[in-house]
């Protein structure tokens, strides 16, 4: 009987957001993925990066501002959403390959640094939204800007650069991706969304934006026909009226429901609903899927119908 393939989605809980975060959150995650493997599951790994292409490119630019004149040169954001990718990569594919060994279970696992072909007209590259980098005061977001770079206030938090965030169109590596999954190898790809790519003749070239990883986790998983996309976050269920006095977490939600409390606007704009819209993009392209939001937690559970929020 052919193996179950699940698309896995970190956010920053499962992820972390700094190298010490990031050893101690890979360490736990690898171990679910392990469990996932162990159940003969097929997993496909999708990690965001906002915090780390945002600490990257900063210490790129200052390395540069602060060393003039001794050859070093800034690196665009595309090349730091590819640096994102290598470093986390590097810690998944050996956190995950060590808690296989630990039960006796040898698989490959690689990471494959993935470019995502966007539109050059997307609307977003009007309008930037993507929060990046760490939380600033005022004094440091006014720097910010007088470099050229946007920022926004993140009420209770302080400031946060922001930048373009366009739609995935296609996922250029799709073919290895395949390869290597229908080999029954786990995969890390499309990190921190994927390297924002535009298409001109033969060439690609990097844009200066972060797609949304949740997004880009929906397309995947419909491309690689996948039975179900997990989106692991920091929430254990989907809810109404979040954060209100009568919230309503859900257990589950048909697709026509989903798309009904995105209209009233149940989710929130660069939280929730990027993860809603890539579940509802992948259930709609196939029958017989699923998509499921929860913590890393209660993953096991979810993918029994036993906690999370399972949309079908
Ligand atoms: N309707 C909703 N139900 C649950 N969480 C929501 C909802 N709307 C917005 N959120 C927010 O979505 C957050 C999870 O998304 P996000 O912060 O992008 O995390 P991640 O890094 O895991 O992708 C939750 O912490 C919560 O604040
Ligand atoms: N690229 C991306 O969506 O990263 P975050 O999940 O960290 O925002």
């Amino acid at each position: 009987m052919a193996k179950k393939r699940i698309v896995m989605a970190l956010g920053h809980d499962a992820l972390g957001t700094n190298l010490p975060e990031q050893k101690k959150a890979v360490a736990a995650t690898a171990k679910l993925i392990a469990d996932f493997i162990q159940n003969g599951w097929q997993v496909a790994v999708v990690h965001s990066n906002a915090p780390q292409v945002g600490m990257i490119h900063t210490a790129m630019n200052e390395l540069c501002s602060n060393h003039e004149g001794e050859g070093y040169t800034p690196a665009p954001m595309s090349v730091c959403s590819a640096m994102s990718q290598g470093y986390i990569g590097y810690d998944l594919q050996n956190g995950i390959r060590s808690a296989l060994l630990k039960r006796g279970i040898y698989k490959p696992v690689s990471t494959v640094l993935t470019q995502v072909m966007v539109d050059p007209y997307d609307e977003s590259f009007y309008n930037p939204v993507k929060k990046i980098g760490r939380y600033m005061t005022r004094a440091e977001a006014d720097a910010e800007e007088a470099k050229g770079n946007y920022v926004t206030e993140v009420p209770g938090k302080g400031w946060q650069r922001i930048v373009s965030a366009p739609k995935p169109v296609g996922i250029v590596e799709i073919d290895t991706i395949r390869t290597l999954m229908d080999a029954d190898q786990i995969v890390v790809s499309c990190g921190g969304g994927g390297i924002p790519v535009m298409e001109q003749g033969c060439e690609l070239r990097g844009a200066s934006a972060v797609i949304e990883k949740d997004l880009v986790s929906g397309l995947l998983a419909k491309e690689i026909d996948a039975d179900v996309l997990m989106i692991l976050t920091d929430v254990e269920q989907v809810s109404l009226n979040y954060g209100k006095a009568d919230e309503i977490p859900l257990s589950h939600m048909t697709v026509e429901e989903a798309e009904k409390y995105a209209e009233e606007g149940q989710f929130g704009t660069s939280s929730m609903l990027p993860k809603i819209d890539a579940a509802l993009s992948f259930l709609k392209a196939g029958k017989g899927r699923s998509a499921i939001i929860t913590t890393m937690v209660k993953a096991e559970e979810a993918v029994n119908g036993k906690a999370g929020t399972t949309i079908e």
